[in-house]
């Protein structure tokens, strides 16, 4: 039987059934029957002829889930009073709040607070500029800005559709490390009117985070508002995907003992991520990458060659090869998917050569799930958080604006980048790596702390940091509140 990842479906269902010995088993039991995983059972309510439980089940999908349910319907003398889906619940009045740090309990603390008091502050900053940084809350407020194109894999959904991931981004950047971001969902796709209005959101905030915002225009958005402002910009999918990619990477082949200079990689999906995993392992010392999109093999002989596709021709592919996806993997060592689901089939990983890494990685469906590439990869990982080797950009993008943000940095170098990635990659001592565990997880708590100190350090070296702090003065970083300043 399949197995059920742990709670990325997850249902309630309210059942009501006689209050009798055996009653509540024969129900469990056909959940079990009908593949469900059953997780908490509560009581509700028991009476003396019927009782009402909620029974918290996983599935693996919704279809499954529908299922589940049927079988259980379709028991004699139970009824289902309702059914929760679990994740539609967390989002109810969507998952982050602004709150203030202090109380206003007086009128004297409300007229610091704010007027007349306030006013005082306000000339100071506009005496001072920099002085934002020391008297609101710039210095470690960060806008997760999407125009709601490339929504995941999920495409072009739209801005309001768009809110949960950016939510839950802001959700991550608090947790791992206490910045507080806030989703910036934008009704606009033209690349000037995006610009325009980032250009004017970015007085108050000390970090712009670009998010699923579709390539093309990704590249050129980027590129503009890092000239402009002066403060760092950072498309997450581009960069912080490629610094997961490139530590993820660096494990990988402490494993297979191989190295970046002989590796054959294909990259499929040549968007935002595909590119900049692209041009990082380049930078990082691989010679022979293949990128593959729609049509197959990139290469100079093609007639749609255009923007990034015209850069793949010129600059990977060194063997000239053509063709399809599973011409191109016949011997290489590495895939990297930033596509679709499903792309990837198991006939190609055998075409792979020995000991084959595979980095499914698009969201929420990989290329191919763990369990079909199960004995024929030697590394396999994916961006979702129910399988090991979880690469997802979540290990970098909160450790880098700590950094940039604790270094009060204009810009994020690619220095800054490479550092974040050996940051990631050196959080796993090289003994403890095994094919499930060559990228920490999330959850360690000393990712977050590792990649910002490095950032931080990488920062003053190359120049961009308006804040050098001394080793002594650095006391923490991350979650651990009271250790920001
Ligand atoms: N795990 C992570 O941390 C992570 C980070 C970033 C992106 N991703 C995933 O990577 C994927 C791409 O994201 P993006 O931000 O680059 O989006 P994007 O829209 O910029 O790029 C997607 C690219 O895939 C191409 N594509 C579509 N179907 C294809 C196919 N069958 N074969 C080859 N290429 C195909 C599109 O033409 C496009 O160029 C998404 O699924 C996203 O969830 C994962
Ligand atoms: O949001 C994620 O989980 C990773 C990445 O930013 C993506 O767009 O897929
Ligand atoms: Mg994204």
């Amino acid at each position: 039987m399949e197995s059920i990842p742990s709670a990325s479906y997850s249902l309630t269902l309210r059942v009501e059934f006689p209050h009798r010995a055996g009653a509540l088993g024969r129900i469990l039991t056909a959940v079990g029957d009908a593949g469900g995983m059953v997780g908490a059972v509560d009581i509700v309510r028991i009476g003396h002829e019927r009782s009402v439980r909620d029974i918290t089940v996983n599935a693996r999908d919704s279809e499954h889930g529908r299922h589940i349910v049927r079988s259980v319907e379709d028991l004699p003398e139970v009824r289902v009073i309702h059914v929760s889906d679990r994740t539609f619940l967390m989002h109810l009045g969507g998952k982050i709040e602004v709150r203030s740090k202090m109380q206003l309990r007086t009128r004297d603390d409300l007229s610091m607070a704010y007027t007349p008091g306030v006013a005082r502050v306000c000339q100071a900053i506009a005496e001072d500029p920099e002085s934002a940084f020391n008297l609101t809350i710039k210095r470690n407020t960060v806008a997760v800005v999407t125009d709601g194109t490339a929504v995941l894999g999920l495409g072009d959904i739209g801005p309001r559709a768009a809110m949960p991931v950016m939510e839950g981004k802001a959700m991550l950047f608090k947790e791992f490390a206490n910045v507080d971001a806030f989703p910036v969902c934008l009704d606009a796709k033209e690349t000037e009117e995006i610009i325009r209005t980032v250009r004017n959101i970015a007085p108050g905030f000390g970090g712009i985070n670009l998010e699923d915002i579709s390539a093309p225009r990704c590249f050129e958005i980027e590129e503009r508002l890092k000239r402009e402002l002066d403060i760092p910009v950072f498309h997450d999918d581009q960069h912080g995907t490629a610094v997961v990619v490139l530590a993820a990477l660096i494990n990988a082949l402490k494993l297979v003992g191989k190295r970046m200079e002989d590796l054959k990689v294909v990259v499929n999906g040549l968007g935002a991520a595909g590119v900049a995993c692209t041009k990082i392992l380049l930078a990082a010392g691989v010679r022979n990458i293949i990128g593959c999109d729609r049509g197959g093999v990139v290469h100079g002989g093609r007639d749609d060659l255009n923007g990034s596709k015209r850069w793949y021709a010129e600059n990977t592919n060194p063997e000239g090869i053509t063709g399809t996806l599973s011409d191109a993997l016949r011997g290489a060592d590495l895939f990297l998917g930033l596509s679709v689901p499903g792309v990837l089939s198991v006939e190609d990983l055998k075409a792979m050569a020995e000991d084959p890494i595979v980095f499914a990685m698009a969201n929420p469906v990989p290329e191919i799930m763990p369990e079909l590439a199960h004995g024929h990869v030697r590394v396999m990982a994916t961006g979702r958080s129910d399988y090991p080797n979880q690469i997802n950009n979540v290990l970098c993008f909160p450790g880098i604006f700590r950094g940039a943000l604790d270094s009060r940095a204009r810009e994020i170098t690619e220095e800054m980048k490479l550092a974040a990635a050996e940051a990631i990659a050196g959080v796993i001592p090289e003994e403890s790596l095994v094919e499930d565990y060559i990228v920490p997880s999330v959850f360690d708590e000393r990712v977050a702390p590792a990649v910002a100190e490095a950032v931080e350090r990488a920062a003053a070296e190359s120049g961009v940091a308006r804040r050098v702090r001394k080793d002594e003065e650095r006391e923490g970083y991350s979650g651990m509140p009271g250790v920001l300043h």
